[in-house]
């Protein structure tokens, strides 16, 4: 475990395999029982603060939603001394005010995913234990962030309710609808089961989601990779100077 308490790892996904201006100081390599995590864990410094950071589908982005090691990553984080997780994502807007480059930071989420290795809870002594999971994101942490936001004059949407699909194809208009009927404001893949797991280990864990494209029919015309890269690199310079301010230290 390292020497110096890290304020909060960084889970980047879609449009952040790295923190542009993270001062490196090491990498390294974390084995699991669970198997290999998506890559090394970067140790770094952002903004006077000590972080880890992790690309989710790895650092070359070579992990498809479905095949992440979520167990591995999370147990990694937690096992070199991780108390704070903040996961980056890139979603779909359904509801009118989630627009392409709006950052979000939900307060809820359905999943909708399956076949996933999704609990620490599967074999051993504890297996039969049954987590709260009646608000899966950290409000403290939450709060923490949308505090950030304030703090950089950055517009955050508090609150949404995110669904975690299967992937790794983007959604038929119909499933959009449904999806909005279940009361969804967001779309991506990743956030179940990594939230729950999180959970199941005692982290503190909350999310910004990036608006990436108008879900599926809700706009006309296909949603393309080019027109989610565009909109990534605003999101995700804006996700940059929110970390600058997080402070994580009366979490
Ligand atoms: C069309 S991009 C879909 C891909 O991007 C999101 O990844 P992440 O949540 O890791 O940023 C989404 O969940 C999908 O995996
Ligand atoms: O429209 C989407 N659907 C699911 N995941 C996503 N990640 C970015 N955009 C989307």
């Amino acid at each position: 475990m390292s020497e110096t308490k890290i304020a909060f790892a960084v889970i980047g996904g879609t449009g952040l395999t790295a923190i542009e201006g993270l001062e490196v100081i090491h990498r390294e390599v974390v084995h699991t029982p669970y198997g290999e995590p998506s890559g090394q864990i970067t140790h770094g410094m952002i903004g006077g603060q000590r972080i880890v950071f992790l690309a989710r589908h790895g650092y070359t982005h070579n992990i498809p939603p479905h095949r992440i090691n979520y167990r591995a990553n999370i147990w990694a984080l937690h096992s070199i001394g991780v108390r704070n997780v903040v996961a980056v994502g890139a979603v779909g807007g359904i509801t009118p005010q989630m627009a392409p480059q709006t950052l979000v930071i939900p307060n809820q989420i359905i999943d909708y995913t399956y076949g996933r290795s999704h609990t620490f809870f599967d074999e051993g002594l504890r297996s039969v234990t049954h987590i709260d999971f009646s608000q899966p994101y950290c409000p403290k942490l939450r709060q923490a962030l949308l505090n950030a936001g304030k703090q950089a004059a950055i517009d955050l949407i508090d609150g949404g309710t995110y669904a975690a699909t299967q992937g790794p194809r983007l959604e038929s208009a119909a499933e959009i609808l449904r999806l909005e009927r279940d009361g969804c404001d967001l779309v991506g893949m990743t956030a179940m089961p990594e939230a729950a797991l999180a959970k199941e280990l005692g982290l503190s864990y909350a999310s910004c989601s990036v608006v990436a494209n108008w879900a599926a029919g809700k706009t006309s015309g296909e949603i393309t990779m080019s027109e989610i890269h565009r909109n990534l690199v605003v999101g995700m310079e804006r996700l940059r100077q929110l970390l600058k301010v997080l402070n994580c230290c009366d979490l």
